[in-house]
């Protein structure tokens, strides 16, 4: 009896195996059947067809593909992927799973994937984590969903509130909420702190940042001390951290029943933030919105959508105005990884106080979004962090057939685009595991040093030759927030509130850690864990 259950249990084992190796390998000998333009144009239409095999790679295994070969690089697969380029060249293939995988690794493969195929390769993979951060449905998602018309439409209505230029209002309203939110966060953290005492500052952070992304879109900010704020918070920074992790689950869902509670917390967090945009935010303002005046916010215009266009729904607005407020978590752990180098590198933060002292010299006052353009080195330390943490592009999906580099790219490919390779590269950048802010910085021109000298706000009266610096801007091969259709909407977000913390924290305190061993930032990820580690911060007052 033993023997038979045993037996049939390895042909079970085996029929399995087998299936899964058949089908990985037909994955991968698919060939792609394309149109290309004729080089010499002998047909009329200018056009031949061509079929194209895809490109080469590992041998993957059944069942699991090539995700073993990721192993020794869990922390870091990008790395990996690095790694097995300088054995398969710049574009390879892999198989993860049963998923095809193609991973690019030079900046004009990753042009030719995000500008050339943007249209194509434009997608999302169909992760079980991402449905369960967005109400069992990813397309819930500005960044997790395909691209479609509806992905168009969210993009254009969250432009102008959320990519507000420098000259705009927005800009202004923005610089204004953050100065006010930084008095708001140093009375809080005066409250909390023990003087030269270890602070985990990381959630106060976190508040604040969500308060001004809260205030500017939706003209709302919350206690500290308001304990379902706090707890969005908290949640909003796990779900940061998860998004940015890989997961065994994403390639090998019938992994699940392993995985339950993992997605039961997911899904907690998801309906606990929801429930509070819903509360607390939305049903609010649907009592009191008027229709003929103009938008307070972002809020507002998301609602006067709902009711002009048929097209969005109640839902849409709920999840967008989710993706936006979350956006905090972001800025809020990369205010907490530059201010870990400046613990480590204290030359960091003096630089970056003596460009705030330089202009506020003569009057005494916090430090606003006007003075950005005076402050060369706080933005080129926060493009550094940018550069040596090298945020993940989340992956693309080929939504089409395609062809990239002379490959065949078949529907459904995952594409991995790898810039960590290009902020790590010897051909881009000088000693590139060295974290040196001044990398960004380059002579400034006569205009900007005329403007900064005329410029009332930065005019200090003090002329050195760091005032002769600009920041280096448009670099080609640094692409923090990625290229082509489904580059950041946030960025500016990113740099305005960044640096409002950053240098109102600066201008305040010296940052510095009683044990730089507790600080382990890892230099391929924004992401920090929600308990991170504690810093220190002097009063400069008393320094
Ligand atoms: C340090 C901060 C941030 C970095 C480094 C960053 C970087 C990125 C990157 C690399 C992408 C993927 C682009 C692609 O797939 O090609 C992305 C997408 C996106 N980001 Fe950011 N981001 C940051 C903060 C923010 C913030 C604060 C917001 C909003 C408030 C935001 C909103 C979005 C959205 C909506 C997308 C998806 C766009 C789409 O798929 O169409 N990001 N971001």
């Amino acid at each position: 009896m033993l023997a038979l259950l045993a037996s049939s249990a390895l042909v079970i084992l085996l029929s399995v195996v087998i299936t899964s190796y058949v089908r990985i390998v037909c994955g991968a000998k698919r060939r792609v059947r394309q149109s290309i333009r004729n080089g010499n144009a002998t047909l009329e239409s200018g056009l031949v067809c061509g079929e194209f095999k895809q490109a080469p790679g590992p041998r993957p295994w059944p069942i699991i593909g090539n995700l073993h070969l990721l192993d020794r690089y869990r922390d870091n697969p990008f790395a990996g992927f690095t790694e097995l380029a300088r054995e398969y060249g710049d574009i390879y293939s892999l198989t993860f799973g049963h998923t095809r995988c193609l991973v690019v690794n030079n900046l004009e493969l990753i042009r030719e994937v995000l500008n050339q195929n943007g249209k194509v390769i434009s997608g999302r993979p169909d992760f079980l984590r991402y449905h369960k951060l967005f109400g069992g449905e990813r397309s819930n998602s500005l960044a997790l969903c395909d691209w479609s018309q509806l992905q168009q439409k969210r993009r254009n209505l969250a432009r102008r509130h959320c990519s507000p230029r420098e000259s705009s209002s927005f800009y202004m309203k923005m610089s204004q909420i953050g100065c006010e939110e930084m008095e708001h966060w140093n009375r809080e953290l005066k409250a909390k702190m023990t003087p030269g005492e270890p602070i985990e500052i990381k959630t106060f952070i976190l508040k604040a940042c969500a308060n001004m992304f809260s205030q500017y879109m939706c003209s709302l900010r919350f206690d500290y001390e308001d304990t379902e704020f706090e707890l969005i918070v908290k949640y909003f920074d796990e779900i940061f951290w998860e998004i940015n992790q890989g997961h065994p689950l994403d390639f090998l869902p019938w992994l699940q029943p392993f995985y339950q509670g993992h997605l039961n917390k997911i899904t907690n967090w998801s309906t606990t933030i929801r429930k509070f945009i819903l509360d607390r935010i939305i049903c609010q303002r649907e009592l009191n919105i008027d229709l003929d005046e103009p938008d307070r916010d972002f809020t507002d215009a998301l609602l006067k959508s709902l009711i002009e266009d048929k097209e969005v729904s109640r839902n849409t607005i709920i999840f967008m105005l989710e993706d936006f407020v979350g956006g905090h978590s972001a800025v809020g752990n990369l205010v907490m990884l530059v201010l870990a180098y400046i613990a480590k590198d204290q030359s960091i933060g003096r630089r970056i106080q003596e460009e705030i002292d330089a202009i506020t010299a003569e009057e005494k006052r916090p430090i606003n979004l006007m003075d950005m353009s005076a402050m060369p080195y706080t933005m080129a330390t926060i493009f550094e962090v940018l550069r040596y943490s090298s945020s993940p592009i989340v992956p693309h999906v080929a939504t089409e057939d395609t062809v990239v580099s002379g490959y065949g790219v078949t529907r459904g490919t995952v594409v991995f685009i790898n810039n960590y390779v290009l902020n790590s590269s010897e051909k881009y950048w000088q000693n590139p595991q060295q974290f040196n802010p001044e990398r960004f910085l380059e002579e400034a021109n006569e205009h900007s040093q005329k403007n900064r000298r005329h410029s009332k706000d930065s005019d200090s009266g003090i002329e050195s030759d760091k005032e002769k610096l600009q920041l280096r801007k448009n670099i080609p091969h640094f692409l923090p927030f990625s290229i082509g259709k489904r580059t950041c909407i946030g960025q500016n977000l990113v740099r305005g509130f960044g640096f409002l913390i950053l240098a109102n924290i600066l201008q305040r305190y010296n940052v510095s850690s009683h044990d730089l061993a507790t600080i382990k930032v890892s230099p391929e990820s924004l992401a920090l864990p929600a308990s991170c580690f504690p810093l220190v911060l002097t009063s400069r007052k008393s320094a």
